[in-house]
């Protein structure tokens, strides 16, 4: 079987939002940046309601494979109501729910190659009863792998950032930054960056979460009893580790040139360096899974929905990384 036969999925997100549209868009961009093959999962309503280009309706993965060429295939899940860009509501979330189970079930079944994630907004979920955080849990749960295992990665051309903790209250970050999970989630980096990224001898950064890494205590004691018994643990085990670093001038781009990923102790002290460089084209990434899985690094931006402003770039991005990843376990 060649690498195309089978085409990667890609659940649509919220249809109130512009993952359809931008999902869309790559299809047109499909020749310009040889994306191969992939198939929507979702409304293919919300796909008419902001584009213009031709949509096939499919009934399986191998057919969408047959109609890429000349028309976005879709796998037609129906929302309950009308779908309004820019006006989400309760069926919305729950056909972007459907859609994602459905995905992944196909990634994971082998029929499709990959799975990409268009976004979804997290309230909308749990205002429908979503007891995860978001879906990178939830797509780890569904693969059978623990919440703790499995690791979210944003990435871009030139820099790729861990967040140690994910979507938890600043205030509880001193908490849950641990030595074991800091352990436990550079070795899952690691793994990811030889088996997905081809990178033989990953180099991990490890920031600090005070400033000036804690400035030998006086600013912070997490940098000497947390992250360094961490760093050498790593360094016993043999991978290339460094930290803490202080956060503020490990980003630049001379500091960039020192490592492969840098892992951080929050969800803003890693995006926010990620969002202000690839903001167009930054992928979010889960390792440690049995699936690849990838996302545009960006939300529903229900204000731009319909507009056909959204940029399109991170999704094409996570798709042709989600491509580059699956090719790589396929031959690897
Ligand atoms: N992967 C996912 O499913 C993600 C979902 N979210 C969800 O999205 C919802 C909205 O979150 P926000 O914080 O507002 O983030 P957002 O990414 O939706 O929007 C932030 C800002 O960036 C702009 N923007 C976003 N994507 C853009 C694109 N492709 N082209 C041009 N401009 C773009 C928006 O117009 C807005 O000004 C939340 O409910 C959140 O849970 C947020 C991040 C990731
Ligand atoms: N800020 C990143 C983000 O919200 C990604 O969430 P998800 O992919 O886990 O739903």
């Amino acid at each position: 079987m060649t690498t195309n036969d089978r085409p990667i999925v890609v659940s649509m997100g919220d249809p109130a939002g512009i993952g359809p549209e931008v999902i869309a868009r790559a299809w047109d961009a499909r020749a310009a940046h040889a994306l191969p093959p992939f198939v929507v999962v979702g409304d293919p309503r919300a796909i008419a309601a902001a584009w213009r280009g031709p949509v096939a309706r499919v009934a399986s993965p191998a057919e969408a494979v047959a109609a890429f060429p000349s028309a976005l295939p879709v796998l037609a899940i129906e929302a309950g109501g009308a779908i309004v860009p820019g006006a989400p509501d309760a069926d919305g979330a729950r056909m972007a729910l459907d859609a994602l189970g459905l995905a992944v079930g196909l990634a994971r079944s082998a029929a499709a190659r990959a799975l990409v994630t268009g976004p979804v907004a997290k309230a909308q979920l749990y205002a429908i009863g979503f007891t995860q955080p978001g879906q990178t849990e939830f797509v780890a749960d569904r693969c059978g792998i623990a919440r703790e295992n499995a690791v979210m990665m944003l990435a871009g051309p030139g820099l790729r950032v861990v967040p140690l903790t994910v979507h938890v209250p600043l205030a509880d970050v001193p908490r849950l930054l641990t030595t074991e999970l800091i352990v436990a989630r550079a070795r899952v980096t690691a793994r990811a960056l030889r088996r997905d990224f081809g990178i033989a001898a990953p180099r991990l950064a490890i920031a600090g979460l005070n400033p000036h890494a804690g400035e030998n205590g006086a600013l912070g004691r997490e940098e000497i009893d947390v992250i360094a018994p961490a760093v050498a643990q790593l360094l016993d085990e043999g991978l290339d580790v460094v930290g803490p670093l202080a956060a503020d001038t490990m980003f630049h781009a001379r500091a960039r040139a020192g490592y492969d990923a840098a892992l951080c102790a929050y969800h803003d002290q890693a995006l926010v360096p990620l969002k202000a460089l690839h903001f167009d084209e930054g992928v979010n990434m889960t390792l440690g899974l049995p699936i690849v899985r990838t996302s545009p690094d960006h939300g529903t931006a229900f204000a731009l929905a319909g507009r056909g402003e959204a940029e399109a770039g991170p999704t094409i991005a996570a798709i042709a990384m989600a491509h580059a990843a699956a090719t790589a376990r396929e031959t690897g």
